[in-house]
């Protein structure tokens, strides 16, 4: 038998055993309706229990392994024993993994997105941006995109029901274990609407912490062509982030779990301190 023989015999025999699994899934789905897929069509979805994630990251997996598949079509799935990732700490059983989230906060022009872009280089993990989600979705043209527009320009907070759906949707498409949440959450609705849809509690929260006058030139030098990068909105985002961020800061920080950064020296500088952090996460991981 060629090698080229074998190699195709073992696909056929991961298609097989994935589209079992896909089918023990479907069959699941239809003896538990009151869960929710989103793994092949999202946006029929309003609301998803995040302990249903996980078992859509493995129906979403499988779908892209062995599609087409009648169980990418399901109108809900329950919990199959083969799942892989839990994504609610309150649903972790053994066997399965546990979705293991990093909160990254700071001010505007603190270095979140930079040091975030350091971390997937290096440990592959998840990067959802809060504001680069809601930054698409404001191109979309329908009347939540125009309102999230307008509350960007104006450097307000958008309400937690669109944000979350959106990371909601970008987390289970993204189907990875470690993910870091960047600028979310961003105040207390956002903090106790997320807990209370998700039953997720940060493993820490990453707060780089970096004077105003650092911040304000790094934004007007960011030159992204963001429609809230001007020294009015600038200021506006610095007197929310106080306001309303900081008391998230601080109500994580009275849990023991901020992880203090200073941010104001070189990004390698930053770098760091921030790697050692989620370093020490991968060694959990499943
Ligand atoms: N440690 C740093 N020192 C100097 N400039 C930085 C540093 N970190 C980020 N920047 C620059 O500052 C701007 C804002 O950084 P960014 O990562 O987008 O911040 P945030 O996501 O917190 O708004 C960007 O132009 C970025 O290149
Ligand atoms: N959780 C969030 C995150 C961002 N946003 C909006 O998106 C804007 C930009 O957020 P961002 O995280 O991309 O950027 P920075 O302000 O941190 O530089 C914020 O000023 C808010 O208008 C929000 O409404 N809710």
């Amino acid at each position: 038998m060629t090698v080229r023989t074998r190699l195709l015999q073992q696909v056929f025999r991961s298609l097989r055993q994935a589209t079992s699994r896909v089918e023990s899934v479907s069959k699941a789905a239809l003896e538990h309706p009151t869960v929710t897929l989103v793994a092949c069509a999202p946006q029929q979805s309003k609301r998803m229990p995040w302990s249903c994630l996980g078992y859509g990251f493995a129906a979403a997996s499988l779908v892209t392994v062995a599609s087409p598949l009648e169980a990418s079509c399901s109108p809900a799935v329950a919990a199959p024993q083969t799942a892989g990732v839990d994504l609610s700490n309150a649903g972790m059983t053994a066997g399965k993994a546990k979705l293991q989230v990093i909160f990254v906060l700071g001010g505007p022009g603190s270095g979140k997105g930079t040091q975030c872009a350091k971390l997937v280089q290096e440990f592959g993990l998840l990067h959802l941006s809060a504001g680069d989600l809601l930054r698409a979705h404001m191109k979309s043209g329908t009347p939540d995109g125009n309102m999230v527009a307008e509350m960007i320009k104006q450097g307000q907070i958008v309400p937690s029901r669109v944000t979350i759906s959106l990371l909601e949707e970008a987390m289970l498409k993204g189907g990875k274990q470690q993910v870091l949440i960047d600028g979310f959450p961003r105040n207390e609705e956002n903090r106790a609407a997320f807990e209370a849809q998700t039953g997720i509690e940060p493993e820490f929260v990453l707060f780089f912490n970096c004077p105003e006058a650092v911040m304000e030139k790094r934004l007007l030098g960011r030159q992204e062509g963001r429609t809230d990068d001007n020294i009015e909105t600038i200021r506006k985002r610095f007197k929310v982030f106080m306001e309303s961020s900081m008391p998230i800061i601080n109500f994580y920080d009275a849990k023991g779990r901020v992880r203090k950064i200073d941010a104001d020296r070189d990004p390698e500088d930053v770098y760091a301190d921030v790697r050692p952090l989620v370093e020490a996460l991968q060694s959990f991981a499943v």
